[in-house]
């Protein structure tokens, strides 16, 4: 059972975790903490949070529990605020997309609590984004990967797995290094190859027309177009070297496509098409349990 649960950003991410532990009835109290108080009021409202705070290093006392989901650029000034404050006991995870980069954030400023700390990711979320976009179930059949440091206590992580699991969740260890250029490949990358596309639309003479008769394949392909800036450029900088190098193959891959087409090679296009179908193919159907987001 969690004490106080402290959201260092009360959004999708933090406040879905909170209303899994709620429905499980595994906390006491939950603290939002965000920089909108609009949004911290929509969370009081929505039942997400209990009590809002707009100062991190004030709500983390006496915090069993503290989940830093605000974008990956804020970590290093959250982590900083919080530290003086932090009971010895108190667990601190995060959920950011990036893990390199936050393993060292929580090496440079919770030097003294590594032992409570540990660093992790659930991979389920949405386009959406604040507290309105919280819901119970978001981590139901999904993954949770956690990259523990090597001074992260054996019950702290245990204790971590079992708040994921409860949330529905089933928990992955991974490197940081393995992590980031996994989640380049499958996540960052298609998201900015997905705002690299909807960019070169708006170049198209006729955007107007094109986007009236857009329909399935199009929705299908650009949703993750329409998610959160703040948050996508934060992943691109801390993740840049594992994106730009998948950002390459992308670019070799449109080449190739483009040097079929003017060669008008049928049989070459057939290939480049059916290898890419067959492994999406058996893709869906080895993951046709998994929730959709
Ligand atoms: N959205 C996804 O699909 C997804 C999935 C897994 C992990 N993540 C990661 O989880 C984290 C949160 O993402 P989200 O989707 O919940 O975003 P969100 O925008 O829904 O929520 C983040 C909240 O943090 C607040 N915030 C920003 N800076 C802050 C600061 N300095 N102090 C306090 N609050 C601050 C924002 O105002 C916002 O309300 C990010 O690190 C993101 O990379 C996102
Ligand atoms: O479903 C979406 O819209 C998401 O973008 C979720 C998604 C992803 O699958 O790429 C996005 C970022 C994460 O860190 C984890 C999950």
């Amino acid at each position: 059972m969690v004490r106080k649960l402290v959201l260092l950003g009360t959004g999708l991410i933090g406040g879905s975790f909170a209303l899994a532990l709620k429905r499980a009835q595994q906390v006491a109290q939950v603290v939002g903490v965000g920089r909108s108080q609009a949004n911290l009021e929509r969370a009081l409202e929505l039942g997400v949070i209990d009590a809002a705070s707009q100062d991190p290093a004030q709500a983390v006392q006496g915090a069993d529990l503290v989940l830093i989901a605000a974008p990956v650029g804020q970590m290093q000034p959250l982590m900083q605020a919080i530290a003086p404050n932090l009971a010895g006991d108190c667990l601190v995870t995060d959920a950011g997309s990036t893990k390199r980069d936050v393993v060292g954030l929580y090496r440079a400023h919770l030097a003294a609590h590594l032992p409570a700390c540990v660093p992790g990711h659930p991979i389920a979320g949405s386009d959406l984004s604040g507290a309105a976009a919280a819901r119970y179930g978001l981590y139901e059949g999904r993954r949770v990967v956690l990259t523990p440091l090597p001074e992260s206590a054996p019950e702290a992580i245990e204790r971590l797995e079992t708040l994921w699991r409860l949330c529905g969740a089933a928990v992955y260890r991974m490197s940081p290094e393995e992590h980031d250029s996994v989640f380049a490949a499958v996540s960052h990358v298609p998201h900015l190859v997905a705002f690299a596309y909807m960019n070169a639309l708006l170049e198209h003479g006729n955007v107007a027309q094109c986007l009236d008769f857009a329909a399935t394949g199009f929705r299908d392909f650009t949703r993750i177009a329409g998610s959160h800036p703040e948050m996508w450029r934060d992943i691109a900088l801390a993740n840049r070297e594992a994106v730009l190098a998948d950002l390459q193959r992308n670019v070799g891959q449109l080449q190739a496509l483009i040097h079929l087409l003017e060669a008008g090679d049928a049989a070459g296009l057939t290939h480049y098409i059916e290898r890419a179908s067959s492994t999406r193919v058996a893709w869906e159907a080895r993951t046709k349990g998994l929730s959709k987001p």
